[in-house]
């Protein structure tokens, strides 16, 4: 969504300047350079086309396809420039191998190549067309460097496309990095607090829309302070990374997420499933924990256990996700006190 609005700015952006450079063109251009007045009527219906086509991508929702219809109608007002203007020894036609360039930016390679070789079909079209229509610029340039600049111009437009392609895979690997890293916790490589909250709010939502249940589960490493003491921190972080693996294990994958809540505590949230399969999948994951051995050095190991606060409610009785947790938290604490390594519910 973010990258969405990003691309919105710059189509939005790029209407404007289109629009603002060819009406400041049509109307500086015949004061600096004598020209035919052909031009000047075709900049005009060019600025009140680019004019349109901004208001309208101003207004509209950020969408795929307001990228096309930018380039659609640069191409429009463009084509018949550089036709009548000596076509590929126009000096409009410069502003092809821009195209593809600026399509990468705001759309995806699929359509950054369908726009170079629409481009390239033009280059070709125009330059088997040169002669069949008048050129205002009444410039005689010799056909070998017609030739030439048809070939660097077709090259050009094909390196951009293939360098608005790769520029915008780096940064879209390196901000799919960046967004992996914003959701993983480092140590245990689980959802770290930001991003399980995301989805319990997004689950939290779902259950209230559909009706369906939905289950939280509020695990605590029991006596990890001793672990801690005993055996130093480095064990201590290798019984929450083997904790967080039996939680990864425990869940069903497609529906439900478990993230580290902070220090020895993690959440587990459960969609779509009555009080009785949460309780099996928290026993489940109860067991798995007890049953994992951590080694503290060649010869020995130790076990760790957990308590689980278990809360289930159905969608129209959800208020905050806030209060969801509150009513795991505590249970968990009733487990703490019966005597750990248990699962406790929540009275529904
Ligand atoms: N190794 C390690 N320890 C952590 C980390 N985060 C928190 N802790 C430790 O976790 C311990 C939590 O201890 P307590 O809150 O007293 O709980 P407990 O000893 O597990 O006791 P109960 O929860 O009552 O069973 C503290 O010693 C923290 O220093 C971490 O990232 N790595």
């Amino acid at each position: 969504m973010f990258i969405e609005k990003i691309r919105h700015v710059i189509i939005v952006k790029t209407a404007f300047l289109n629009f603002a450079l060819t009406l400041s063109a049509t109307i500086i251009r015949p004061l600096i350079v004598e020209q035919s007045i052909v031009f000047t009527y075709m900049g005009i219906f060019n600025s009140f086309v680019l004019g349109c086509v901004f208001l309208f991508v101003k207004k509209a929702q950020p969408k795929d396809w307001q990228a096309m219809l930018l380039v659609a109608s640069v191409m429009l007002v463009l084509l018949p420039i550089v036709l009548v203007s000596g076509g590929n020894n126009s000096h409009f036609s410069y502003l092809f191998p821009i195209i593809p360039i600026f399509v990468s930016l705001v759309s995806n390679a699929k359509y950054t190549w369908i726009t170079t070789l629409i481009i390239v079909v033009c280059l070709l079209a125009i330059y088997f067309s040169s002669g069949l229509l008048p050129d205002y610029t009444y410039e005689n340039v010799p056909q070998n460097k017609t030739i030439a600049r048809t070939i660097w111009l077709t090259f050009s437009v094909l390196f951009a496309c293939k360098f608005g392609i790769e520029f915008n895979r780096i940064i879209s690997t390196l901000g799919n990095k960046l967004s992996e890293q914003a959701e993983i916790d480092v140590l245990t490589g689980i959802h770290n607090r930001r991003s399980i909250m995301l989805f319990l709010q997004h689950a939290m939502d779902e259950a209230k829309l559909k009706n369906t249940h939905l289950s939280v589960l509020m695990i605590d490493l029991d006596h990890f302070k001793q672990i801690n003491d005993n055996y130093g921190h480095l064990v201590g972080d290798q019984c929450l990374r083997a904790a967080a693996q039996c939680l990864k294990q425990g869940i069903r994958q497609h529906t439900d997420q478990a993230g580290r809540y902070g220090g020895e505590e993690f959440i587990v949230v459960i969609k779509d499933a009555n009080e009785q399969k949460a309780f099996e999948i928290a026993q489940q994951i109860l067991l798995e924990i007890a049953q994992t051995s951590i080694e503290i050095d060649t010869i020995n190991s130790i076990n760790v256990t957990a308590t689980i606060g278990l809360c289930t409610r159905s969608g129209d009785n959800l208020t905050s996700i806030e209060h969801f947790i509150e009513l795991a938290d505590k249970v968990l604490y009733l487990g703490k006190e019966s005597g750990r390594n248990c699962v406790i519910k929540a009275a529904m």
